[in-house]
């Protein structure tokens, strides 16, 4: 059953989240694969202006969720509503991945997935041209349109890495930047599509301590200086923490807790989510063991820790060993270029089968490969 500790949460008739203040809203939401219900039923309210964490162990549903708010999957059943800032009600259950991020919702991917070719500007360039109407015949003829089009993509790339905190890098390339900056890089690039939703998936896995002050300063500032809503997957507990205004937890795709951080950690479905029930019934702060919970993913054993995340304590060690375990998947070398995969708006490609059924790809084990399950 759900627990919903939020204080003054605006509940529909139905007990769903509705109400109007909410930016993005999700009731009943479902999806199958094959035996496997992933998400059930699944609520969600997000007000708007608010960072919205959402938490739990893996495999817990998280990225699908992402994947059916931003069209990647299409749930069997439920509704998913977005509500511009300038009124009426957007359906985006079903809606392609690129329509949903002309709505108003961009994503990243715990998969960076970069042209890693092209610049950090061209990158972003990119997005940005995606909001412009200009046709392929002004370009190809230079014409005036076509010039203000650029020169505008240009400096609104300019000023995103700038923001990002990449204007000394605007000419490298992409693969060849660190690892969080490559994370940074996919913040601007999503920023670049002007949206009011921004959904950040594990933004940071494989980052070092640095990165991660710099990541959980850089949401604050997305949140409060360009007024985007935010909703945050992430392990990292210590950050979650530190910049959720409310975190939503997910445990077997069902959401268990919702409320503010020091409601949610103390909450004893969490914690016997992340610890089992013996421990729930100590009413052990959840923060501290969290993290350690994260069951290491096929082949990131063998990955260390950044050096020196052991200074954050336990928590935040747990969590950069997750973190650092996934990003040994992900560095730039093994992601390659993965502009074949992923549209310029930094939108998921529409590759995996719309009604959400595992496509060919599905790996033997039943799992979903990365590529198809938008991750
Ligand atoms: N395309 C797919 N085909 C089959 N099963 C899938 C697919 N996508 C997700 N799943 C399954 O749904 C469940 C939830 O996966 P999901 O990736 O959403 O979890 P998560 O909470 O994001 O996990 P993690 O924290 O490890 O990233 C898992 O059992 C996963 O194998």
């Amino acid at each position: 059953m759900t627990t919903d500790v939020t204080k003054g949460v605006a509940a529909g008739a139905d007990g769903s989240a509705a109400g109007q203040d909410n930016v993005l809203e999700a009731s009943g939401v479902t999806l199958r694969f094959g035996g496997l219900t992933c998400l059930n039923s699944v609520e969600l309210g997000m007000r708007r202006g608010e960072v919205l964490a959402v938490i739990g162990p893996n495999g817990a549903g998280k990225t699908s969720l992402f994947n059916s708010l931003t069209g990647v999957y299409k749930p069997q059943e439920g509704r998913i509503s977005f509500r511009p800032k300038d009124g009426g009600e957007k359906q985006l259950l079903g809606s392609k991945p690129h329509l949903v991020n002309r709505l108003g919702l961009a994503r990243t991917f715990q998969n960076i997935r970069l042209f890693s070719a092209l610049t950090a500007l061209e990158n972003v360039k990119i997005a940005a041209e995606t909001r412009q109407r200009v046709g392929p015949v002004s370009i190809m003829l230079g014409l005036p349109n076509a010039r203000r089009a650029e020169r505008e993509s240009d400096e609104r790339a300019h000023r995103l890495l700038k923001f990002v905190g990449l204007e000394s890098k605007l000419n490298e390339i992409a693969g060849s930047l660190s690892y969080g900056d490559q994370r940074s890089l996919e913040i601007a690039r999503a920023l670049a599509t002007d949206p009011q939703v921004l959904l950040l998936d594990e933004p940071a896995a494989g980052t070092n301590p640095t990165e991660k002050l710099e990541l959980e300063q850089l949401i604050r500032r997305i949140n409060a200086e360009l007024g985007v809503s935010v909703l945050l997957i992430e392990h990292d507990m210590r950050l979650v923490m530190s910049v959720a205004d409310r975190v939503m937890v997910l445990n077997f795709g069902k959401k268990i807790a919702e409320g503010t951080p020091s409601e949610v950690q103390q909450h004893p479905a969490v914690i016997e989510a992340y610890l089992g029930a013996e421990a729930a019934a100590e009413a052990e702060p959840v923060q501290a063991v969290i993290a350690e919970q994260r069951r290491p993913v096929d082949g990131d054993e063998s990955t260390a820790a950044p050096a020196g995340d052991d200074a954050e304590g336990p928590g935040s060690e747990g969590g950069s060993d997750a973190d650092g375990a996934s990003g040994s998947d992900e560095t730039p070398s093994d992601e390659g270029p993965s502009s074949d995969d992923t549209t310029p708006d930094g939108s998921a490609s529409d590759d995996t089968t719309p009604d959400g059924s595992a496509s060919d790809d599905t790996t033997p084990d039943g799992s979903a490969s990365d590529e198809e399950s938008g991750k």
